[in-house]
């Protein structure tokens, strides 16, 4: 730790002289600033390990804005810098956001000092650790997000879904995922290609939820320069992107009338003509849609149509909400632990049988993103080596949970973010530096949050 450099920022003189005094025992060298304006500058001077950073959460209550820019640009300098966050206790739920968001770490304040000697020391180890292995932190994390993991199943239903994926996977049929939202359907479309003749060609996704009418024909099938008003090239659309391989449209429920007879005569013709051309392209794809809503009640309210559903449903499946498969929690819960304390570096390793008996209670209206959401946040919060009811509900009682559910603020200022960069990738046609411009980001912030919402 003799070559280790440290910055702290905080605007608390008291706080900063206590920190330095305590941390220059065990690091080389522990430089203090009060006005976090300074950071730019000292950052590009001096190439620290890591950064202990006050949030000033308490400033800025609403929002916790300016931490976060803070942690943005630090990171923007540098996305190997570890960032530790001193936080007030009553702000953790801004702490768990900005270790999403690429913080190491927070500790609370007033901190005890082995723990803070100990964070401390593990971020700068990682930072060492990873400039060893060759790559910046981001990027090792980048790896790892890099998605597709097994699918669990344990329950008779899940398993039942799997056994038909085996044997319909290979076939090119046609195939309808039905569900709640977050009930794995696109983990299930990923599983299809996975098995299918066809893995070794693109997977291609569509979210037909997210897309607005005046962009579907381009978007779906491409466009030719000059088409429309921002088309400055070629461009080929999603269809053309998955050749060989597997289109993945989700919320095809979703979709207008006049989009419907387009997409109907694509799939009848197998071919797709880009927008701005009238040069037909054949094209060669698996299609796997899928939905929430019900598709049969729709035909019949007249707002889909049925050749369209006939065509895209040779195989349904069916997956029940979490609810319906409780043997699943446990499994699912087990999983998401692992792949959380080795995102985060915790300690923790299993879930106290108390509180696996309140999750297989719980309705998991979010299905098992919000059980993955939960388990994301009890990691990173968890006090000790077990996952315990406290670590999940921060004193509101198991049984108030459905209205209570801690995070619910964080999870709604995070579709909002997300829905925000799906709007600004959509108008500018995926152009990551136009995004980046208008939602005044820079790229790297931008590509943080894209993978962080899985964009
Ligand atoms: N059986 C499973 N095994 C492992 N992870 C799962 C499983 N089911 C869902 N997940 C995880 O839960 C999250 C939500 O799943 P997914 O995105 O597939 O749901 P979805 O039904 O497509 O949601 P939406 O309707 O909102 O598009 C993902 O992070 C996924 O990895």
């Amino acid at each position: 730790m003799q070559t280790a450099k440290l910055l702290i920022v905080d605007d608390d003189p008291d706080v900063l002289l206590a920190a330095k005094l305590l941390l220059k025992r065990h690091i080389g060298q522990v430089d203090i600033e009060k006005n976090p304006d300074r950071l730019p500058f000292l950052l590009g001077n001096t190439n620290y390990d890591a950064v202990l950073l006050d949030m000033n959460f308490t400033r800025d209550v609403s929002s916790g804005k300016e931490g976060f820019d803070w942690l943005d640009r630090i990171l923007d300098a540098d996305p190997s810098t570890r960032v530790v966050l001193f936080t007030a206790y009553g702000d953790v739920e801004m702490a768990v956001r900005a270790i999403k968001a690429g913080a190491a770490d927070f500790v609370l304040k007033p901190w005890e000092n082995d723990k803070l000697v100990e964070v401390i020391k593990t971020a700068i180890d990682s930072k060492k650790a990873s400039e060893g292995a060759g790559g910046s932190g981001a990027a090792a994390k980048k790896g790892g997000a890099a998605n597709a993991g097994p699918v669990i199943a344990q329950s008779a239903a899940m398993r039942q879904i799997l056994d038909t994926v085996e044997r319909v996977a290979p076939t090119d049929a046609n195939i309808l995922i039905l569900g709640e939202n977050g009930t794995g359907k696109d983990v299930l479309a990923r599983e299809i290609h996975r098995l299918s003749t066809r893995r070794d060609k693109p997977f291609v996704a569509a979210d037909l939820g997210a897309l607005p009418e005046s962009l579907f024909e381009s978007e779906l099938f491409g466009h030719v320069r000059g088409a429309f008003t921002d088309a400055r090239d070629d461009r080929a659309g999603r269809f053309e992107e998955a050749q060989g391989g597997t289109i993945f449209l989700d919320e095809i429920g979703n979709v207008g009338l006049s989009q419907q007879a387009r997409l109907l005569t694509v799939l009848q013709q197998r071919q797709v003509m880009r927008v701005g051309s009238n040069k037909p392209r054949p094209i060669d794809v698996r299609l796997v849609c899928a939905t929430n809503a019900d598709l049969n009640a729709r035909v019949l309210d007249r707002s889909f149509r049925q050749d369209l559903l006939y065509r895209i449903n040779t195989i349904e499946l069916h997956i029940p909400p979490l609810r319906q498969r409780p043997d699943d929690i446990g499994p699912l819960a087990e999983h998401f632990l692992r792949q959380y304390r080795k995102q985060y570096n915790r300690p923790v390793g299993q879930i106290s049988p108390d509180l696996l008996r309140h999750l297989k209670q719980y309705a998991w209206p979010g299905n098992v993103r919000e059980l993955q959401h939960a388990i994301e946040r009890a990691v990173i919060l968890a006090r000790g080596n077990t996952l315990t009811s406290d670590d999940f509900f921060f004193g509101s009682t198991p049984a108030a949970m459905g209205q209570t559910m801690p995070g619910n603020d964080t999870l709604q200022i995070e579709s909002m973010e997300r829905r925000m960069i799906q709007q600004a990738m959509q108008k500018h046609g995926g152009n990551i530096t136009d995004v980046a411009r208008e939602l005044g980001l820079s790229r790297q912030a931008l590509y943080r949050r894209m993978e962080k919402y899985g964009l």
